[in-house]
């Protein structure tokens, strides 16, 4: 009896078991072996071994992939997206430390990025806050002012486009209103939500694991949980300059070819953090994940 072959894209990803859909189906997948390197985004050949079943063969090649590290390990986060969006709000604070990870993040993925300014309804931290982003729009990042509860159909008017014929991956810091905004972008969100963790057999932690929804058919939103760490071990000494975008127009300017910017004569980056046109903030986490890039242990 021949095997049936299916291509499917990963919507879910719990542990060691998929959730694929292939053809308007959703299916259970596991990988051959102990692999765990399935990405949510992921598009993979597949073969039935029942009606709502599937073998992981293959993942095909792919476009872009964004991933966190810790000293032990890499973790996938998502697989083929084209941009990511970082929700901040005027309350509760968010730390420019997981954001700018974030955006490294994105740099050295090759994803474009943008920050979604969330409760802009809650004015008392209004002008505070948007003066604290200032620093990401000097770098090139677009700032995008959204209600998600106060205005929610402006919000949706401000989003949409911005997603057309993308995938758009969001991540935020716990509270921040991430949730509120995948439920307006996708109102059966909580319903498919619901049949994905029933699917995977996640049990009650519904919100603990990334997945994928389809805006329309050119367009498709994978929503992270919460994170409140962002590690980058796996990045190298090279790709972390060039993910430092502020850093950019500096690189080549310094006295030496193999200068790190951390306390040479006559470097560019330092002089450009001596006369304010680089963040301080962004030069101390530049150095930390120096350090954090020689502790891998893997
Ligand atoms: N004032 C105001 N409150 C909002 C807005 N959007 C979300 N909230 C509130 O902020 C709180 C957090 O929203 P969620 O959507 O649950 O936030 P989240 O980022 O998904 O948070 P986690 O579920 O903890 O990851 C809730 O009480 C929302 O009602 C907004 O535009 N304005
Ligand atoms: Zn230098």
């Amino acid at each position: 009896m021949k095997k049936e072959q299916r291509t499917g894209i990963i919507i879910a990803a719990h542990g060691r078991h998929y959730l694929a859909e292939a053809d308007g189906t959703r299916l259970q997948c596991v990988t051959r072996g102990k692999k765990t390197n399935v990405a949510v985004g992921d598009i993979v050949d597949l073969t039935l071994t029942s009606p709502d079943q599937a073998v992981i063969d293959k993942i095909q090649e792919r476009k872009t992939l964004l991933y966190r590290s810790d000293q032990y390990k890499s973790k996938l986060l998502a697989a083929n997206v084209t941009q990511l969006f970082i929700v901040v709000a005027t309350e509760p604070g968010y730390t420019d430390d997981l954001v700018s990870r974030a955006l490294v993040a994105s740099e050295a993925a090759g994803i474009a990025a943008r920050l979604i300014l969330n409760k802009v309804d809650v004015t008392e931290n209004l002008e505070h806050t948007r003066r604290r982003l200032e620093m990401y729009t000097a770098m090139g990042y677009p700032v995008h002012e959204v209600s998600a509860k106060g205005r929610p159909q402006e919000t949706v008017d401000a989003l949409a486009p911005l997603m057309a014929e993308q995938s758009t991956i969001l991540i935020g810091q716990s509270g921040m209103g991430k949730s509120s905004l995948i439920n307006l972008l996708i109102p059966d969100a909580d319903i498919a939500t619901r049949e994905i963790s029933a699917a995977l057999d996640t049990g009650k932690h519904t919100t603990t694991f990334t997945r994928l929804y389809h805006l329309d058919s050119h367009a498709t939103v994978i929503d992270s949980p919460g994170f409140q760490e962002f590690g980058l071990y796996h990045l190298s000494e090279g790709m972390l300059e060039r993910a430092f975008k502020d850093f950019q127009p500096y690189l080549g300017g310094c006295k030496y070819y193999n200068c790190r910017h951390l306390q040479e004569p006559q470097c560019a980056v330092l002089d450009a953090v001596r006369t304010g046109k680089i963040a301080k903030m962004r030069h101390e986490l530049y150095g930390q994940l120096l350090h954090e890039s020689a502790q891998t242990l893997y």
